[in-house]
């Protein structure tokens, strides 16, 4: 069995394949490709006999592969995201967008690549701000995003009702998520939310959150992903089809805040396209944030 040390953090681990081949998938190399790279540095080490390996030596094995397979863009990333991971510089990373534009699937995605453990949803933030606060209390928030506008009474004459009604859950869950984002810089984990109701000028960020509005092109795409999601979800199709014109106008409203905040807009046409927009821009976007804080990134 070989050991990886690391001497710093006084860690010593059996080498793990699937780690490895875990950490090179994060650039965007195909698992494949990445499981038999790993393959061949195992192959390496076992022909040597190595018995211990500090993960400095790991790291320069694989960046070398990469290069060896011509995956000069994937070895710059891998350097990046490990140089990323020393730095103990936490991150939280929100996707917004309306409902069944792919957020969570995203989400996922993104935790896998990144190694991210901590991926939250604002519609769980929601469903325990509605066990805790009754429909009498806050009834704007006892519905989907998309019909809280038919729970309020009263509604000013000069408003847009269904950007009210949505406007006022996001205001409520808000709060909720507030909470989640400060617990996560307390902690220093890294962390990914992504809901609907994460919407720019609401959500409180800072130089450690990284926020993206998610898109699809038209009612056409967003139709196919709520009957794709049907497949293996409870929710039914035909409840956000039915609404999906409210939910494409809440669309632009999202929009709209995007482009007001600076928020980058990626219309999710295809994951691995929407995963790579999202972690080049994340490369572009942290060298920038550390070096105000004086931090130069040493790749
Ligand atoms: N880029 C994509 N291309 C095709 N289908 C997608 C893409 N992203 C997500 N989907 C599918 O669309 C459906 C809705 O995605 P989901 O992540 O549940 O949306 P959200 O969390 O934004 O409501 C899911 O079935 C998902 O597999
Ligand atoms: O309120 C809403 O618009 C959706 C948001 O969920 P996502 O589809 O964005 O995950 O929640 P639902 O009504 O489906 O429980």
């Amino acid at each position: 069995m070989i050991i990886v040390v690391d001497p710093e953090k006084k860690t010593k681990i059996p080498f793990s394949r699937g780690i490895l081949t875990r950490s090179i998938t994060s650039t965007g190399v195909d698992v494949g490709i990445a499981y038999s790279i790993a393959a061949e540095i195992v192959k390496e080490l076992e022909r040597k006999k190595v018995k211990v390996i500090t993960k400095d030596e790991i790291r320069k094995m694989a960046y070398k592969k990469l290069l060896d397979h011509g995956l000069k863009d994937a070895a710059r990333k891998y350097l990046f995201w490990h140089e990323l991971r020393r730095l103990k510089y936490p991150m939280i990373i929100l996707l917004g967008g309306a409902t069944g534009v792919g957020k969570s699937t995203l989400a996922t995605e993104l935790a896998f690549r990144l190694g991210i453990r901590t991926v939250i949803g604002t519609d769980t933030v929601r469903e325990v701000m509605r066990k805790i606060i009754s429909k009498e209390l806050l009834p704007a928030i006892h519905t989907s995003s998309f019909l809280a506008w038919r729970e309020l009474r009263n509604l000013p004459k000069d408003v847009d009702p269904l950007i009210y009604g949505f406007e006022s859950q996001v205001r409520y869950v808000t709060v909720g998520i507030n909470a989640v984002v400060e617990r996560s810089y307390k902690e220093g984990f890294n962390t990914i939310i992504e809901g609907i109701h994460l919407v720019p000028g609401y959500v409180s960020l800072n130089d450690r959150s990284f926020m993206y509005l998610i898109t699809v092109k038209n009612s056409e795409a967003l139709e196919a992903r709520f009957y794709e999601r049907a497949r293996y979800s409870l929710r039914p199709a035909e409840y956000y089809v039915k609404n999906i014109d409210n939910i494409m106008h809440i669309q632009e409203y999202l929009i709209e805040k995007a482009k007001e905040y600076g928020i980058p807009i990626i219309e999710n046409i295809e994951l691995e396209q929407s995963i790579n927009s999202i972690m080049n821009n994340l490369m572009e976007e942290i060298p920038k944030r550390l070096k105000e804080r004086g931090i130069e990134l040493s790749i």
